[in-house]
């Protein structure tokens, strides 16, 4: 089937849309990748929808979050008609589209999880079949509702030599381990570059520290990541996901803006080290993937305090800026075909199962 995956993480900074043809199992040939960068207004709208979800004891329909839902639909069907010419490929061809939404609040604790972007809206705007809401029926069933990637990890990783590891570095970093047998570990680990784009924007006004060069200046505040280290969260074994507004910058308030930039860089690599010591054995190989893997400052630091050298999936031929909408389009292909794509070692579902709710286009 040809498939598109449409990701809009927890970084805020734009919508990643693939083009993929899968059998939703071990064949995946990746077509085409765009990013389409939110504007300065819509990454604070969006931001506002988050944190007034937050608030909420569960999703309901508010004005700001109906609207900030309908940004991301144009903004994403947009995003589609530009990768479909990139292409040179017509709606028609198709298949369908994983279309994940953004996560406004992820609340598995108290029931729910929450995706902004009605599926039925950009199933009509495209004329495309649109899975979305992938996360509730894990949740409903007592799952994380995340992370649902390592399914794709593991097809793409399937003629690696195991146990091997993938380290997703977004907003909120994810670990996928993958054993001889097969087996599917995986967890939410921290921050990734959360915490950091934030101290950014905060102390300089710029959105991410650029390859880690403002860290790289700064000197890590021990006693500081030892108070943000003394957190209960990271003792628990998994399964485990976490809301990108779990963590604060409350600790480093008062350091300066590189000692501050190191010091949140050194808790996500030491948050990295600490999520191996709950994996079932010691992979050979840690991947790393999303935006934290252009920040040397990052991967240095993880390979420091992990004591395994972070490899950028590129190197491997998979774009790693592309993984995760990849993913999306997979998954997808899969609820076409009612596969799972959640388990137990990955959100802690009883039994493996799909997810999403499929949606047709009007006149379709
Ligand atoms: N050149 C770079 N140097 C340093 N950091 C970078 C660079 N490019 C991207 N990043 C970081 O990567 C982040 C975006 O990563 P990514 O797109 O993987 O996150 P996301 O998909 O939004 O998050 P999640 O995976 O949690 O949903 C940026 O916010 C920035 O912090
Ligand atoms: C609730 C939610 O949106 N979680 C995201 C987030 O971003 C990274 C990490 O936290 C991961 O658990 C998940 O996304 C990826 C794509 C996943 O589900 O695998």
């Amino acid at each position: 089937m040809l498939a598109i995956g449409l990701m809009s993480g927890t970084s805020l900074d734009g919508v990643d849309a693939a083009l993929i043809e899968t059998d939703g199992e071990a064949q995946v040939r990746a077509l085409a990748f765009r990013t389409e960068p939110y504007s300065d207004s819509a990454r604070a709208e969006l931001a506002e929808a988050t944190t007034l979800a937050l608030t909420f004891d569960r999703p309901r329909a508010s004005p700001p979050i109906v609207a900030a839902g309908e940004l991301i639909v144009r903004t994403h069907a947009m995003v589609v008609q530009k990768l479909l010419r990139d292409a040179g490929v017509e709606a028609a061809a198709v298949d369908v589209i994983g279309f994940h939404g953004q996560t406004v609040a992820h609340r598995p604790d108290r029931g729910w999880t929450w995706q902004i972007g009605d599926g039925q809206a950009l199933a009509d705007a495209t004329g495309i079949v649109t899975i979305s809401d992938f996360r509730s029926a894990d949740v409903a069933a007592g799952g994380q509702g995340a992370p649902l990637i390592p399914i794709y990890h593991a097809a793409l990783a399937a003629d690696l030599e195991k146990p091997v590891a993938i380290l997703n570095l977004g907003g909120v970093a994810n670990i996928t381990w993958i054993g001889r047998d097969g087996a599917l570990v995986a967890f939410d680990t921290g921050p990734a570059n959360g915490l950091i784009d934030h101290w950014m924007e905060a102390q300089t006004g710029q959105r991410y520290d650029a390859d880690g060069a403002l860290a790289a200046a700064g000197r890590v505040d021990p006693t500081v990541l030892d108070m943000m280290m003394d957190n209960a969260w990271f003792d628990l074994a998994p399964p485990k996901s976490l809301d990108r507004n779990d963590f604060t910058l409350q600790s480093a308030r008062g350091l300066s803006a590189a000692d501050g930039a190191a010091t949140l860089t050194a808790f996500t690599a030491r948050t990295v080290a600490r999520a191996l010591d709950h994996l079932p054995e010691r992979p050979r190989r840690l991947l790393v993937a999303g935006g934290g893997r252009h920040n040397a400052t990052m991967l240095a630091m993880i390979a420091a305090e992990a004591g395994l050298t972070p490899e950028p999936t590129d190197a491997l031929g998979w774009d790693g800026d592309a993984l995760e909408a990849q993913g999306f389009a997979y998954m997808a292909v899969r609820r076409l075909e009612e596969r799972p794509i959640s388990f137990p070692g990955t959100t802690g579902v009883p039994q493996a199962m799909t997810g999403g709710v499929i949606h047709h286009p009007a006149g379709a």
